[in-house]
């Protein structure tokens, strides 16, 4: 069969939208063309869901989207007890899990691990390499202020410029602020091929919004 080279197409992008509670955010996520969908277990968020409402969430999100469970330093047992309850596909560590810890998750749950890793300075990157080398994905994202309430999802972009073109061992995902505005010159200036958005596309905090998320998917596949 012959194959079709298309040499100035720019490989698409893949967007993940974070923080879904409700059946529809789901449905949204999937038919705006988003791949992954979050899920967060953290009980100070205003994003945070029960075991029991992700696991009916995500046994009717349609077929191909992938499922993603955002936990905070969580112990063996929250884990065990997530990734029993949940059909999932990936867990997301938003906490302050050491290396090791991470390389324990993946054994734990048989699950790929995204490690998310702050950045505010050059001083942060550091640890992109370190956490490249043992998760599968990490995620790129602003370091939250020292008095945040939350370790992430804030709404909070960082400089861009610090990544700019830089590559990691490990597939990464830029995220931190990002929004239907904003989304397309992210991806131009850092060369990210996945993002992440959970404040960007809500109507309210823990609200997401359809339209919203749809614009973001559109802003983040445009043709650069
Ligand atoms: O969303 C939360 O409430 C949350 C709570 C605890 C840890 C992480 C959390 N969110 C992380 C994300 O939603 C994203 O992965 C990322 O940080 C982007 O968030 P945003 O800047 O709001 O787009």
């Amino acid at each position: 069969m012959p194959v079709l080279i298309q040499p100035n197409r720019a490989p698409s992008v893949r967007v993940k939208i974070c923080g879904l509670s409700r059946p529809e955010d789901v449905f949204a996520t999937a038919s705006a063309g988003a791949v992954y969908a979050g899920f967060v277990f953290f009980a100070k968020s205003p994003r945070n869901i029960s075991i029991e409402q992700a696991r009916a969430l995500a046994v009717e999100a349609p077929l191909g989207l992938a499922k993603v469970a955002l936990l905070v330093n969580p112990d063996d047992a929250l884990l065990m007890a997530v990734n029993s309850a949940v059909p999932l596909d990936m867990i997301q560590l938003h906490g302050s899990e050491s290396p090791e810890r991470v390389a324990e998750v993946k054994a734990l749950t048989g699950l790929p691990v995204m490690k998310a890793v702050g950045v505010a300075s050059a001083d942060d990157l550091a640890a992109l390499d370190t956490y490249s080398e043992v998760a599968d994905q990490i995620l790129v994202d602003a370091k939250p202020p020292k008095d945040a309430d939350l370790p992430g999802g804030n709404g909070l972009s960082f400089d861009w410029r610090l990544i700019a073109g830089r590559q990691w061992k490990a597939p990464w995902m830029l995220a931190g602020g990002l929004t239907p505005d904003n989304v397309a010159e992210a991806i131009r200036l850092t060369g990210a091929q996945q993002v992440d958005v959970s404040s960007g596309v809500e109507a309210a905090p823990g609200v997401k919004d359809a339209e919203l998320i749809a614009a973001f998917v559109r802003a983040a596949l445009a043709r650069r």
